[in-house]
């Protein structure tokens, strides 16, 4: 399933319409059979009898909303068409749309008594009144009637995004329609998937493609992360420990004990042989194991730590650390050995300092911040990385030249030319530990073997799994870490049975 920029999206439809010799009529009459679909299959399985009151704009997204709206007077349902716009304003396509489809009222002319009516005899209310084109601010009949919209209580059905959640970032501007369904064109636009999208859009559901033209060669190409794509380690039966590898966390300063056990505790659960934690001048987490199944121990210098990392297969250093400036020396011996190293937490301002030093690492680094980290490696500000998190993302993999696990309620994974987006929101995996369980899980399967793409893919699905499975539990609230990290196994049988099944199918 591709993920596209508002900008890809419109070089798609442009090339369409000159390679495929197709107008935009065409384009939106294909868009609506296909949301027809997705209409009639989820949502409303018998939308005959049934009253449908279509709210539109004046550009393609209204298109669709009218498009839509024949489809379904065809079908049998019943039909309130309200263009939010005078005629003076509508687009060629909207003006004859509008005119196949008989009646349309304009916004400012319906009483409050004709709405009132309408809403108490509809199922639902279709929302396309903006999609990808929504831009700058808020024109206020476009905010009026947002406001009535979500006033209504009805299930709302958004065509493309809800309208007024940006295409590209997924931020609202000042008002935005709160959906129940989002019916999402072709393929999802980033602002689908990022920034305030999840608050707004309710299920996301996707229809077919609609026969545009995709070009075989993006800058970037963007996917939705799926369990199909993965596999997992192989283990033999007559296996040693050593045989599934030792991670080693480096973390877990004083008072931040917890992280590094977190993390170092998410490893061993992927399948991984050893784990240890490794605390710089802490000789109190050596007491403090909560885990008799960890190593615990600690080191006061590089010469001690490269010792401790004979027979290492992965690291992850930064789990309950914070920033220091020594730190860099050691990282940078860990990037010059054979050992894979994921970055995370404290050690990832180090990135900074290590920029010109990043190509003598043997294996490509894993570096895994939230936004606020992003932003601070940037010395932007959070809002500015999430006004155009693509832009970021790419920025970082072009001035870092290292793979990228951007978390969030959308978590990126970045690499070479290529992202994938894992979305899944849950609240409750916004809680302290959540991000070093994560950074454990990739180590973890590095640990293994895997590659940087196959451990930062299973760490990422194994995380949101596990975090679905905690919040059944535990609900979004009250769910902690521990919760996630004890429910990881249930991340880990859902890839092991989507593996199955694949093998079989
Ligand atoms: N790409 C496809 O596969 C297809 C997409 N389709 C649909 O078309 C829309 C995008 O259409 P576009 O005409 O570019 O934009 P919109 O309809 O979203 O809105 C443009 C319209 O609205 C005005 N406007 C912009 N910002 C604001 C604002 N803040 N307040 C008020 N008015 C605003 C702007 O001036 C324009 O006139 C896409 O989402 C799909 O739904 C088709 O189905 C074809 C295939
Ligand atoms: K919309």
């Amino acid at each position: 399933m591709n993920v596209y920029t508002v900008e890809e999206m419109r070089e798609r439809d442009r090339n369409t319409m000159i390679q495929h010799n197709m107008d935009i009529l065409t384009l939106v009459d294909r868009a609506t059979d296909e949301i027809l679909d997705v209409l009639v299959s989820s949502i409303c399985p018998q939308p005959e009898g049934k009253q449908f009151l279509v709210v539109c704009g004046k550009g393609n997204n209204g298109a669709d909303g009218l498009s839509l709206a024949g489809k379904l007077k065809n079908l049998g349902s019943r039909v309130v068409a309200i263009m939010i716009q005078p005629q003076e304003f509508w687009s060629e396509e909207v003006r004859t749309l509008a005119h196949s489809l008989g009646e349309v009222f304009i916004w400012d002319e319906v009483s409050v008594e004709r709405w009132d009516e309408w809403v108490a005899g509809s199922r639902y209310i279709v929302d396309a009144i903006l999609g990808t084109g929504c831009r700058g601010e808020m024109e206020p009949a476009v905010a009026a009637a947002i406001a009535q919209i979500n006033e209504t209580g009805l299930p709302v059905i958004s065509l493309d995004l809800p309208s007024g959640i940006r295409g590209n970032n997924g931020q609202a501007c000042e008002i935005a329609i709160k959906a129940t369904y989002t019916i999402v064109v072709d393929g999802y636009k980033t602002g689908n998937l990022m920034g305030s999208s999840s608050v707004y859009s309710g299920e996301l559901l996707l229809t077919k493609e609609v026969g545009l033209w995709t070009s075989s060669n993006p800058d970037y190409k963007k996917t939705m992360l799926e369990r199909n794509q993965q596999k997992l380690p192989s283990r033999s039966k007559a296996a040693h420990k050593y045989d599934f590898g030792k991670l080693v966390v480096i973390g877990g300063s004083r008072g931040m004990e917890g992280a590094g056990f977190l993390a170092a505790m998410a490893g061993l659960r992927t399948g991984c042989g050893v784990s240890q934690l490794l605390s710089c001048e802490n000789w109190e987490a050596r007491k403090m194991s909560f885990y008799p199944e960890l190593m615990v121990d600690t080191f006061f210098d590089h010469q001690g730590l490269m010792e401790k990392l004979k027979k290492t297969n992965a690291v992850v250093f930064g789990p309950g650390t914070v920033y220091v400036e020594r730190d860099v020396e050691y990282v940078q011996e860990i990037m010059e050995s054979d050992i894979p190293l994921v970055l995370d937490g404290g050690a990832i301002p180090l990135l900074n300092d290590l920029r010109d030093r990043i190509q003598l690492s043997k294996h490509r680094l894993i570096v895994t911040p939230h936004t606020g980290e992003m932003a601070r490696l940037f010395r932007v500000t959070s809002r500015d990385v999430l006004e155009d998190p693509v832009y970021f993302i790419t920025s970082f993999l072009e001035s870092y030249q290292v793979d990228l696990v951007m978390k969030g309620p959308c978590t990126v994974i970045a690499s070479g030319q290529e992202m994938f987006f894992s979305y899944g929101p849950n609240s409750g995996m916004a809680t302290a530990g959540s991000g070093d369980v994560l950074s454990g899980l990739i180590g973890g399967f590095l640990a293994q073997g895997c590659s940087n793409e196959e451990a930062m893919k299973s760490g990422v699905l194994v995380h949101q799994e596990a975090g679905n499975a905690a919040r059944k539990i535990y609900g979004e609230r009250s769910m902690t870490s521990t919760d996630i990290l004890s429910n990881i196994y249930k991340g880990i049988h859902g890839l092991e049975q989507t593996i199955a099944e694949d093998v079989k199918g």
